[in-house]
């Protein structure tokens, strides 16, 4: 008994990965473009899903079309699958020696149906191509960013196609011969195709949850960062400085900010020009950033003032801190940019209210302090 018609699953399956195709289609058009090969998934699904439509309609249609064109775009469509993956993860895809690799499978798929009419020849020799290139996908979805839901989804189906490849050349012993053809064609190559289309559709949704992902987190990014330093930017201090001010009220924890400022940076900028001004602010970035911990954050509030924030650090550690940037910068200098010196200016919440009435009060504070820094000569550390 037949419990479902393999045609008519196949024929959903498809449309379904044609509607998919029109979801990537309109994904590559309005995502960033650094989130690539969504295209190139497109063209896959589209090239696979006529592939199988033709293998299903063997001896409707001429064996050039379901046979040797339905391997064709069988094959291309897989290469498309793994150069999209490429493109998505930022390598270069490697054509040439793929598509040699196709060409000399297609003389081979040819001369197995119009020569030696082998047919179990071609479902072992496609099987083999179909565990190289789903390998590779399995492979390349596993080290796709940003690790998650999608990539690891991505990576099963790739991983049961092999399995289902391997299947396919497992059941070869009892699949018919050219001449005894309709149960195999009727029922283990028709599942085959079937469950082609739907590992194929299943792909899809993973690639596009994938790239989705990858967008929020750009977008996340985005919306927290300073896009020239990669610093938090004003908002989004503010919004991490709330819940430190808060815990360290609950907690009777300290809490310290370190305010910085680039000193005569307008000469650096009027001597060096404004991209060398750009290079300082960066390099400022990095290397303060690395004197932090794990939990600190440092913002870019604005041209070359940054602020940083210590959560559970007192006043001697704070300036500490501080006094270790300054000395950072001061001491060593990048190979290409000019010497340039800091002021910081340091405060500190006690965990008791103590000091500052809220945090624009320590910031205040902290502010006087790189004032004073200022006044007092630049290059040093005020409390
Ligand atoms: N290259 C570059 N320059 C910037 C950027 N944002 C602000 N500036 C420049 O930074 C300079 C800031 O100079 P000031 O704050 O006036 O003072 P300073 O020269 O740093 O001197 P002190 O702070 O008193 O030591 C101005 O000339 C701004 O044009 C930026 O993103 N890139």
């Amino acid at each position: 008994m037949q419990f479902i018609d393999p045609r008519t699953f196949l024929l959903v399956a498809n449309l379904l990965g044609m509607l998919c195709a029109l979801v990537l289609w309109v994904q590559a058009r309005s995502f960033p473009d650094d989130i690539d090969g969504l295209d190139d998934w497109a063209r896959a699904v589209v090239l696979i899903g006529c592939a199988s439509g033709f293998a299903s309609m063997r001896g409707v249609l001429p064996d050039s079309l379901s046979i040797v064109a339905s391997n064709g775009m069988l094959l291309l469509g897989q290469l498309l699958l793994i150069v999209g993956l490429q493109r998505y993860s930022g390598r270069t895809p490697v054509w040439r020696p793929t598509l040699d690799g196709i060409g000399a499978l297609m003389i081979l798929i040819l001369w197995l149906t119009y020569g030696s009419h082998n047919y179990q020849g071609r479902i072992f020799i496609m099987g083999l191509a179909h565990i190289g290139f789903f390998s590779v996908g399995a492979y390349l979805a596993w080290h796709a960013a940003p690790k998650g839901f999608g990539n690891r989804f991505l990576s099963v189906i790739f991983t049961l196609g092999v399995a289902v490849a391997i299947w396919r050349i497992a059941t070869l012993p009892i699949t018919g011969n050219e001449t005894d053809e309709n149960f195999d064609r009727n029922l283990i190559q028709q599942i085959y195709l079937a469950t082609f289309s739907l590992g194929v559709l299943g792909l899809s949704i993973g690639f596009i949850l994938l790239a989705n992902e990858r967008l929020r987190v750009e977008l996340e990014f985005m919306a927290t960062r300073d896009p020239m330093t990669g610093a938090l930017n004003r908002r989004a201090f503010f919004s991490r400085a709330e819940v430190e001010w808060a815990r360290a009220l609950r907690s009777r924890r300290p809490l310290a900010v370190i305010t910085s400022d680039i000193d005569f940076f307008k000469k650096v900028n009027d001597t060096h020009g404004h991209h060398v001004g750009d290079q300082v602010i960066k390099d400022y970035t990095l290397r303060a950033g690395q004197m932090l911990r794990l939990s600190d954050s440092l913002a870019r509030f604005g041209g070359e003032e940054f602020v940083i924030l210590l959560p559970d650090t007192g006043l001697t550690e704070a300036k500490q801190v501080a006094e270790r940037i300054r000395c950072e910068i001061e001491s060593r200098r990048a190979k290409t940019l000019p010497a340039y010196t800091v002021s910081l200016g340091v405060s500190v919440m006690q965990g008791n209210a103590g000091q500052a009435a809220d945090l624009e009060a320590l910031l205040a504070e902290a502010d006087a302090a790189l004032y004073r820094a200022k006044q007092r000569g630049r290059n040093r550390v005020e409390v």
